[in-house]
């Protein structure tokens, strides 16, 4: 509730954190302290962080990651900021496999980890539409030559679909006693899940200046789902005769990417492929330290939740190292959704007179930690916004 020296007027957003496990608890703790000082020096909202502590540890320990009534609880927030989930104690080697390297493997099967916290928030809060943009930020370089890829030519938003394809769930493994085990891994794509996440890309492409999509399938050798997200984008695009449209192959898009960045403007794709193509933008931009995206239910009953794309990094997780500016971007997001647009700007501009005079972590070439570019970010708000 409003402390009572604040004006009850000042709009009041209820954030659920749910830092998760390795970098992720780093980089929330981060944002939310950005978040914090943006409330505090504008002085016309404010937030009230309520933390989830839903960690890998704690799956560990309680063997659930989200208790029974979690989601119902989230259900009560306006946002929820999320960190990473994937645990993090990548030395203490695995019980169930048959590895030889312990070294890299996490106690906790990441595919346990996804499937007990970050796919279940996605799926039970109809978040379907996983919003990616990537641009070389103030002072970061691409580490693309100066002549494939300018400043201003890599400005892309992917939007993936976020609820169903190839990450539907829909399998099994048998005749593993055989010694000839059997597995399937089924994508699911529905007529639904595609109109919607088609009419959200052409309306991302319709309110950016180039109004141009390109629709990424690979229907050549997939010819059940993938041929109706070719359909469908087509049916779809007959509602928007503004927007230029064009269609790549999978492959061929990791390379056009690569080599004609500034082709392409709003992308849309499969789960899968575009979670692929999101880390590869990413680092085509800079850094996965930076990359932003946000979980969206478009039709707002339910939370939406916002994220760095990257994952724990148990490579450095503990050394409060971590670049926080793809969680402070993600924090920058899910204001824009809180309505709060020219804030969210604002945000944005204070990030990047950091990302352009530095400190910079040591993924955009420099030495700093996370915490001094936490205050750098903080302190450029206090200069920027103060009234
Ligand atoms: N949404 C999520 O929560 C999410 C996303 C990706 C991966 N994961 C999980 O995270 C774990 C590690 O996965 P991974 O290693 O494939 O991907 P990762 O994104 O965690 O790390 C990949 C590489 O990028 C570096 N990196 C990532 N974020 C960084 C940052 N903010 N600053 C500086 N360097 C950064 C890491 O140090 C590492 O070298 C796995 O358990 C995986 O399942 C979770
Ligand atoms: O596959 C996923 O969605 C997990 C992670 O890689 C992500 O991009 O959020
Ligand atoms: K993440
Ligand atoms: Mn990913």
């Amino acid at each position: 509730m409003p402390s009572d020296n604040v004006d009850t007027h000042e709009k009041l957003f209820r954030i659920a954190s749910i830092p998760g496990d390795g970098i992720g608890t780093e980089v929330t703790e981060a944002a939310i302290q950005v978040l914090q000082k943006l409330a505090e020096v504008d002085g016309t909202f404010h937030f009230e962080f309520e933390h989830f502590d839903w960690s890998s540890k704690n799956f560990k320990e309680r063997g659930y990651y989200i208790p029974p009534d979690g989601i119902d609880q989230l259900k009560k927030f306006n946002a929820i900021l999320f960190g990473a989930v994937g645990s993090p104690d990548s030395n203490k080697g695995q019980t169930q496999a048959k590895a030889t390297d312990t070294k890299r493997l996490p106690d906790v099967p990441d595919h346990i980890s996804l499937w007990g916290l970050m796919l279940p928030l996605r799926n039970s809060l109809t978040q379907y539409v996983n919003v990616r943009p990537t641009r070389i930020l103030r002072g970061t370089s691409s580490p693309l030559r100066a002549e494939v890829c300018g400043p201003k030519d890599l400005d892309w938003v992917i939007i993936r679909e976020n609820s169903e394809g190839e990450y539907s769930g829909h399998g099994g493994t048998t005749h593993a006693a055989s010694g000839n085990a059997v597995a399937t891994e089924v994508s699911i794509f529905t007529q639904v899940g595609i109109e919607r996440i088609m009419r959200f890309a052409f309306d991302t492409a319709m309110l950016r200046p180039r109004k141009k999509l390109t629709m990424v399938t690979k229907s050549n050798a997939q010819r059940h789902g993938m041929v109706l997200w070719d359909q469908i984008f087509h049916e779809v695009k007959k509602e928007y005769p503004d927007v230029e449209t064009d269609k790549m192959l999978v492959d061929a898009m990791t390379v056009r990417m690569t080599l004609k960045p500034q082709t392409l403007d709003t992308i849309v794709a499969t789960n899968l492929h575009a979670d692929i193509l999101s880390d590869l933008a990413a680092a085509l931009s800079g850094s996965i330290g930076i990359a932003p995206s946000s979980n969206l239910d478009p039709t707002r009953k339910h939370p939406s939740m916002f994220e760095p794309i990257h994952g724990s990094a148990p490579d450095i997780a503990g050394q409060g190292i971590a670049n926080p500016v793809g969680a402070f971007w993600s924090a920058a997001e899910m204001v824009r959704w809180l309505g709060l647009e020219e804030v969210a700007d604002k945000l944005m501009e204070c990030i990047e007179n950091v990302t352009e005079a530095g400190p910079r972590t040591r993924d955009l070439g420099g030495s700093a930690n996370t915490k001094e570019v936490t205050e750098a970010v903080c302190n450029e708000i206090e200069k920027q916004l103060k009234r």
